[in-house]
């Protein structure tokens, strides 16, 4: 990212709270919710988190040369002097933590048209596809989610977050201005929505893909989940929001949600706005007839599955709804490739098959052995494991569903973290009958190749939940790690070329 050198008196980023003059004056030259981070002339947001209290490390942050640091307070404002440095007290402060960032860059979202995409599943292929079908359009367009952020058209640059903290969303966005783009799509996780990280990025275009089981760790229930997502259709500037008729939430948003359109889409919802009929799944991709609010049209994709089809017709109502012809978007649609790790047939000339993808919840497993199946003559290899330190509830489940849609599952390890990989396989184990077809296997390179070399002429093998990460997390170890490189390799093999 580059330098930025602007430097500001505090009373500009706290307008609303009465300072004594010294304070005001204070020229804030940097800002970071990371005392780590913090250096000479550095605001730092103390909060609490869910494991320390930022306040614990405000005379580190003071010490590196920071010179206010803002606390939470239950009422009132206080100020006083701590050692070398100012603490001011702000009520609520976790929720003016965005509002705050952007101030400090300059509010960098007002200049930006910025779409944000929530869902269980589907955030990275929307917005990649989004932003490519943007740039296809001639838009300068950027993304920002998993796979970092970064102009279409150049490389991008890792957060390793799906949406960064509230602080360092508003300095890429700040970034994005300076590298003059106009258009963004950004993922919104629900946990961004909950710790308030975009709220003071104002969202022309609000899309909601699903909801489905997830992250009950965080959010406790389905109730919470769910409430998190409908924040992003309260969002500031909120102009229109695009939603999953086929998904039940969808009704939910409709009732809650009355104070700005709603376009609906679907596959299944004939009532939906924008409509998909006649859908031919073939070899090579997908071909549908779409019904829409601003005509009809062909549309021609080369990506694979029911789900990226839903994931089209989102995008084709967003960018129709964002004033784009319809016309011109089936055009741009029939150019784009499938996003890296979703649903990505690995390109070695085989007998067999094998599509890498990021299914890592029960019901992106589901949907993406449902649309191999549909490109498989063999047997349907499904290879997946579950993450450690996560929700657990779901484990037993993907077994079950793996075993339904699959011919032949195999169980490996992903991420396991700190938990011990065979007990997390155990789990997993649980949720298989007597009748299966299925194996287990922790060290997920050795389970990858064994697949691979025993698979028939015509088998399908599915790669699920890495997607396109390059890492395993074991413990607190990240190793290198590459589903993609590690089929290539043992196709490579299984076709007589060795590695
Ligand atoms: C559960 C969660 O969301 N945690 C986020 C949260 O951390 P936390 O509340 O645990 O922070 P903490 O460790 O208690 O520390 C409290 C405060 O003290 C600060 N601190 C801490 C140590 C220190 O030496 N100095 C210091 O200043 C921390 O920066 C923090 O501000 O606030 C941190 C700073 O903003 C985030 O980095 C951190 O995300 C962690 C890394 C994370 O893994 N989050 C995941 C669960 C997440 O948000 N994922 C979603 C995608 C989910 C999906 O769809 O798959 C995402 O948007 O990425
Ligand atoms: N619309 C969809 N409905 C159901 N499953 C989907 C959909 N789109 C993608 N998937 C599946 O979910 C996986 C994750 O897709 P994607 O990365 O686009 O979602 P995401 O919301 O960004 O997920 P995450 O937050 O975990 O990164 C894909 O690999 C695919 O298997």
């Amino acid at each position: 990212m580059g330098a930025f050198l602007q430097t500001l008196p505090l009373k500009l980023l706290l307008p609303e709270i009465q300072l004594p003059d010294a304070v005001a004056e204070l020229v804030i030259s940097s800002i970071t919710l990371d005392s780590r981070m913090a250096t000479a002339g550095s605001l730092f947001f103390a909060v609490q988190g869910s494991q320390a209290n930022g306040q614990a490390f405000m005379a580190q942050a003071f010490t590196a040369g920071a010179l206010v640091a803002l606390t939470d307070a239950e009422a009132g404002v206080v100020t006083c002097e701590f050692d070398h440095g100012w603490i001011i007290a702000i009520p609520n402060l976790a929720a003016n933590i965005s509002e705050i960032a952007a101030r400090f860059y300059g509010l960098p979202g007002q200049e930006l048209k910025v779409i944000g995409v929530t869902g269980t599943n589907g955030k990275t292929t929307c917005t990649q596809l989004l932003g490519r079908l943007y740039h296809a359009l001639g838009e300068r367009v950027a993304v920002l989610g998993t796979l970092g952020y970064g102009a279409i058209g150049s490389s991008l640059t890792d957060t390793g977050m799906t949406t960064p903290d509230a602080v360092q969303t508003q300095r890429i966005l700040r970034d994005l201005r300076q590298r003059h783009v106009r258009h963004l799509a950004m993922e919104v996780s629900s946990h961004a929505l909950v710790q308030h990280r975009v709220t003071a990025v104002p969202m022309q275009t609000a899309v909601f893909t699903n909801l489905t089981r997830d992250h009950l760790d965080f959010h406790g229930d389905m109730e919470s989940y769910g409430n998190a997502k409908l924040n992003l259709f309260r969002q500031l500037g909120i102009v229109r929001g695009v939603i999953n008729l086929d998904d039940p939430f969808a009704v939910t948003i409709q009732n809650q949600i009355t104070n700005i359109p709603l376009i609906t889409y679907g596959i299944k919802s004939s009532g939906a706005d924008v409509v998909a009929t006649e859908v031919n799944y073939h070899d090579a991709g997908i071909q549908a007839l779409i019904s829409t609010p601003w005509g009809k049209g062909e549309l021609r994709s080369h990506l694979l599955g029911e789900f990226n089809l839903s994931n089209l017709l989102a995008v084709v109502a967003t960018a129709c709804s964002e004033g784009f012809t319809l016309v011109e978007v089936l055009a741009a649609v029939a150019t784009l490739e499938p996003v890296p790790g979703r649903m990505q047939r690995i390109d070695v000339k085989a007998d067999v098959q094998v599509i890498v993808d990021y299914a890592h919840t029960p019901d992106a497993l589901r949907a993406v052995l449902s649309a191999a199946r549909l490109h498989c003559k063999g047997r349907l290899w499904s290879v997946f494991g579950c993450g450690g330190d996560r929700d657990s509830g779901k484990r037993a489940e993907m077994a079950k569903i793996s075993a339904a849609l699959a011919d032949c599952s195999v169980v490996t390890s992903d991420n396991p973290r700190t938990e011990d990989p065979q007990a997390i396989i155990e789990n997993i184990l649980t949720g298989f009958n007597p009748g299966d077809t299925y194996s287990a296997n922790p060290d997920r390179k050795s389970a990858i190749g064994q697949v691979i070399a025993e698979a028939k002429t015509s088998d399908l093998i599915v790669l699920a939940g890495k997607g396109h990460e390059d890492y395993q997390i074991i413990g607190t170890t990240k190793y290198p790690f590459s589903d993609i490189a590690i089929a290539r390799a043992a196709l490579v093999q299984r076709m007589g070329g060795g590695t």
